[in-house]
């Protein structure tokens, strides 16, 4: 990834500047065929608009979905020394041996609703470095980091959940978001998997420690991923950007993996076009983060357990979305008229 003639993060700031777009003929057939469809107009709401979402991102009228994953990323975060979790550092292992055996949450939603499941774990026995302290990556390593979450989606993909598992991470994305659009750090934090009051000052005070250090990075949001990040959400980011690349759309869970939404959002809101957010996580501060990237969350069941749950929830609506949409009779096929032109507000 790094190159001879640049900084490391020159190769992925580059991505950014050739985006891929929808393509919104096929948009446009499949808003056609949505009005033709055998059910009153708009009567199936929001799975409309994501049927049409996915036929401008996949370029059909009818588009698919038949090899959605999960792509799970864990890291460890040497902030956890400040004392900002209920749990040992050791529960990321855990869950990731638990993600293999089939007994976390998240299993049990895959195999519900077929997902493929993804883990990834990011060096766990190397935590991130106490962003109270230093930086928690240098840019090598935070780049290297981007381009490995990038692989997520090969060997071909059409819809990609993003999960993460971390202890100690909802201390590190309250601090991205708080770097990100400033304000009362208290406002952006809450009790992640369970703190108490003092865990819940002490993610306070490491946080606003580590604003005061890291305030020369502050207007750059990949040196903001980079200073309080950890590899997880850094992970992340690159499976955004290279699933933009080949048009895969993706879908967000709750407030870590929207951190990671967030330092892109800062870069360019455009380049989160082929995102759908999946729920309000109950994660205090998860809907001012939607409110400021302005995305409005698919559901809200109360969830904030992480792992993709909250995105594997949502697969299951984009893939009925598909299936309803391309599936489904016209009023042609019994025979009643066709609709041959939409009016120019609806052709997309
Ligand atoms: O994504 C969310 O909405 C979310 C909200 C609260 C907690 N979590 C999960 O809880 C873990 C981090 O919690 P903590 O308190 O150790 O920072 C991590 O594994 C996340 O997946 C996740
Ligand atoms: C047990 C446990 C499971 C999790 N899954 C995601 N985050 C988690 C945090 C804990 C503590």
């Amino acid at each position: 990834m790094p190159t001879a003639t640049g900084l490391p993060f020159d190769d992925i700031r580059a991505l950014f500047e050739r985006l891929t777009q929808p393509d919104l003929e096929a948009r446009g057939r499949a808003a056609l065929r949505n009005a033709n469809l055998l059910k009153p107009t708009g009567s199936l709401g929001e799975l409309e608009d994501i049927a049409l979402f996915l036929a401008g991102w996949q370029g059909v009228e009818k588009p698919q979905i038949t090899r959605p994953i999960v792509a799970l990323f864990a890291g460890n975060h040497g902030v956890h020394a400040q004392g900002i979790s209920r749990w040992p550092m050791e529960i990321t292992q855990t869950m990731v041996d638990m993600f293999m055996q089939g007994g976390a949450a998240i299993n049990q939603l895959c195999a519900l609703h077929g997902l493929g499941l993804k883990v990834f774990d990011l060096a766990l026995d190397m935590p991130v470095n106490d962003f109270t302290e230093e930086p928690a990556m240098d840019e090598k390593g935070c780049a290297a980091t981007i381009a490995f979450g990038m692989e997520a989606i090969a060997g071909g993909v059409d819809l990609v959940c993003l999960g993460e598992m971390g202890i100690g991470n909802t201390t590190a994305a309250s601090a991205i978001y708080a770097a990100l659009y400033g304000g009362d750090v208290e406002d952006w934090v809450g009790d992640g998997a369970g703190a108490d009051d003092d865990q819940r000052a002490r993610k306070v005070a490491a946080i606003t420690k580590g604003l005061a250090l890291h305030a020369p990075s502050l207007n750059d949001p990949l040196e903001i991923l980079r200073c309080f990040g950890g590899r997880e959400i850094a992970a992340m980011v690159g499976t955004i950007i290279s699933a933009r690349a080949e048009r895969v759309p993706v879908v967000i869970d709750g407030f870590v993996v929207s951190s990671a939404a967030a330092v892109l959002h800062k870069i360019d809101p455009a380049l989160l076009d082929h995102c759908l957010f999946a729920h309000v996580s109950a994660e205090q501060a998860h809907q001012k983060a939607l409110d400021a990237m302005g995305q409005k969350a698919l559901l809200n069941l109360g969830m904030r357990l992480g792992e993709g749950t909250g995105a594997a929830l949502a697969a299951m609506l984009v893939k009925s979305a598909a299936s309803t949409h391309s599936g489904m009779a016209t009023f042609a096929d019994i025979g009643l008229p066709e609709v041959t032109s939409l009016p120019a507000e609806q052709e997309s």
